[in-house]
């Protein structure tokens, strides 16, 4: 991992999306399969035709350790992307995690797999087999543009992009973001109701 990733990895979703402006989050109703998955690293893109999901095994093979499979599925919430056997051969490659606007299949056993996907939920119908799809191209998911290369982070809170050229001041800025809500906090919080009185007279006269 490089070092703008173990940063990635450390922080929040919501602190780097205050350091963005929040115009690279996902639509919110991109969600974790489980509330404890946290995702940092560089984007193999994928772009599906309607209900197809062949190009996903492309991506696979494409993929180095540590990468986020990012998908655009067009919003298709029939037709699956993946399921359990697709999945297990991502994690045996060492991807990191999938992000899609689509859903996947097989629920029970990715969760026994413990991958992080990030997605719009769950269909009991296999992806169709026809091919067509594109690997490492431009996408628009969830509302944004990725690029492949950029940096995708999810965790419980959402899932936002990073384009490589910003990683590192959004790193600095969203570390600056944590500190400073950590002193907020403590002032409100640390003596009981006067201070919180306090920290509140003082917020509201400005
Ligand atoms: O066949 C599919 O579309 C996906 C699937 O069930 C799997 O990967 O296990
Ligand atoms: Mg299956």
């Amino acid at each position: 991992m490089t070092k703008v990733e173990v940063s990635f990895k450390h922080l929040p979703t919501t602190a780097i999306s205050d350091a963005t402006g929040g115009h690279t989050n996902l639509r919110s109703d991109i969600k974790p399969l489980a509330d404890h998955f946290k995702i940092a690293g560089r984007a193999i893109t994928v772009r599906l035709p309607d209900g197809e999901n062949g190009a996903v095994l492309e991506a696979i093979r494409a993929a180095n350790k540590g990468d986020i499979l990012v998908i655009d599925a067009k919003g298709n919430r029939n037709r699956a992307v993946a399921g359990d056997f697709v999945i297990s051969l991502a994690k045996g490659i060492g991807v990191q995690g999938f992000v899609v606007d689509g859903v996947i299949r097989d629920i029970a056993a990715i969760r026994e797999l413990d991958f992080p996907v990030f997605s719009l939920g769950t269909t009991v119908a296999a992806g169709n087999k026809n091919g067509g799809g594109q690997v490492n191209v431009p996408i628009a998911i969830g509302g944004v543009t990725v690029q492949p290369g950029d940096y995708i982070i999810g965790d419980v809170d959402g899932v936002l992009v990073v384009p490589q050229e910003d990683a590192e001041h959004i790193v600095v800025a969203a570390e600056a973001k944590v500190e400073k809500d950590e002193v907020r906090a403590q002032e409100a919080h640390s003596k009981g109701k006067e201070s919180i009185l306090a920290y509140l007279d003082k917020v509201l006269a400005k």
